[in-house]
């Protein structure tokens, strides 16, 4: 597969020892506006968008429109996510979009949206989410970290949203922590006066985010339309 990563940064090279350890080929590589590349005769089967927020919006759509589907991890621009969809579903392209793309974490989502449920009769426990990343990242809080918290909204018709330190009692506090060199950690806390239940997923390093990227770019390729990691996950298992 000829594979063209947007954004050439730790996600891109990690990407790319992923991608050409799988087989696959990498055959364009950009790190300014998408506009100052030429993306025909490329043969280009998909594009990795792990880029920076304010350019990920144009990156995808400029993609869509000269046919080629996009897998997008880059987080902090989803107030464009619904208008990215409309313009791949307009241009029968195709679209994966994820905050995080390891596998242990989409087993972490599903682990919080089972307690959100078990949980939302139970007012004496308060929630909250905390983040923990390196210093060098743009975004707070993570993508990943108002993924929980979404599906905690949709279970819990108390919580009427999230908001990043200082919530109200209707919202779920995020606490986003910069620590030098911290690839990802992400807790959800339901803490009462007598007990705390904990759940943490810790990554170790980038490789599984960069490769579950490139698993969702291999299942994209040849396809139409906008899928999730679940549609991922579920076609890994079936085969
Ligand atoms: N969904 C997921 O599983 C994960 C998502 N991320 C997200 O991916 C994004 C990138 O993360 P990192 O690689 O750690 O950041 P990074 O800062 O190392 O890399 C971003 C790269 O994008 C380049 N860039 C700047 N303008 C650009 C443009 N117009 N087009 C293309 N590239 C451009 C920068 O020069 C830089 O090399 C962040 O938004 C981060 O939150 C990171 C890890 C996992
Ligand atoms: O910027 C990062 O590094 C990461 N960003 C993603 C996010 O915002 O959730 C995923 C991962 O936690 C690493």
């Amino acid at each position: 597969m000829n594979i063209a990563l947007l954004g050439y940064g730790r996600m891109g090279k990690t990407i790319e020892e992923i991608a050409e350890n799988r087989g696959h080929k990498i055959v364009l590589k950009i790190s300014d506006d998408i506009e100052n590349h030429d993306l025909k005769d490329k043969n280009i089967d998909v594009a990795i968008d792990f880029s920076i927020p304010k350019a990920a919006f144009k990156n995808i759509t400029t993609c869509f429109k000269n046919n080629i589907p996009v897998v997008s991890g880059t987080t902090g621009w989803l107030d464009h996510y619904e208008k990215a969809r409309k313009i791949c579903n307009e241009e029968n392209s195709a679209f994966i979009y994820a905050s995080n793309f390891s596998l242990g974490v989409n087993v972490f989502f599903q682990l919080n949206q089972k307690l959100a449920e078990m949980m939302q009769g139970l007012e004496d426990y308060k929630v909250d989410i905390e983040e923990i990343h390196h210093t060098k990242k743009l975004d707070a809080p993570s993508g990943t970290a108002i993924t929980l918290a979404q599906q905690i909204l949709e279970e819990n018709s108390r919580l009427k949203g999230w908001q990043l330190d200082d919530a109200d009692e209707d919202e779920i506090p995020i606490y986003a922590k910069r620590i030098e060199d911290v690839p990802g950690t992400h807790a959800v806390t339901y803490d009462s006066p007598v007990d705390k239940i904990e759940i943490t997923h810790t990554a170790k390093s980038r490789q599984g985010f960069a490769l579950g990227a490139v698993v969702a770019a291999e299942y994209l390729k040849d396809k139409t339309g906008i899928f999730t990691m679940k549609d991922v996950l579920a076609d890994l298992f079936q085969n």
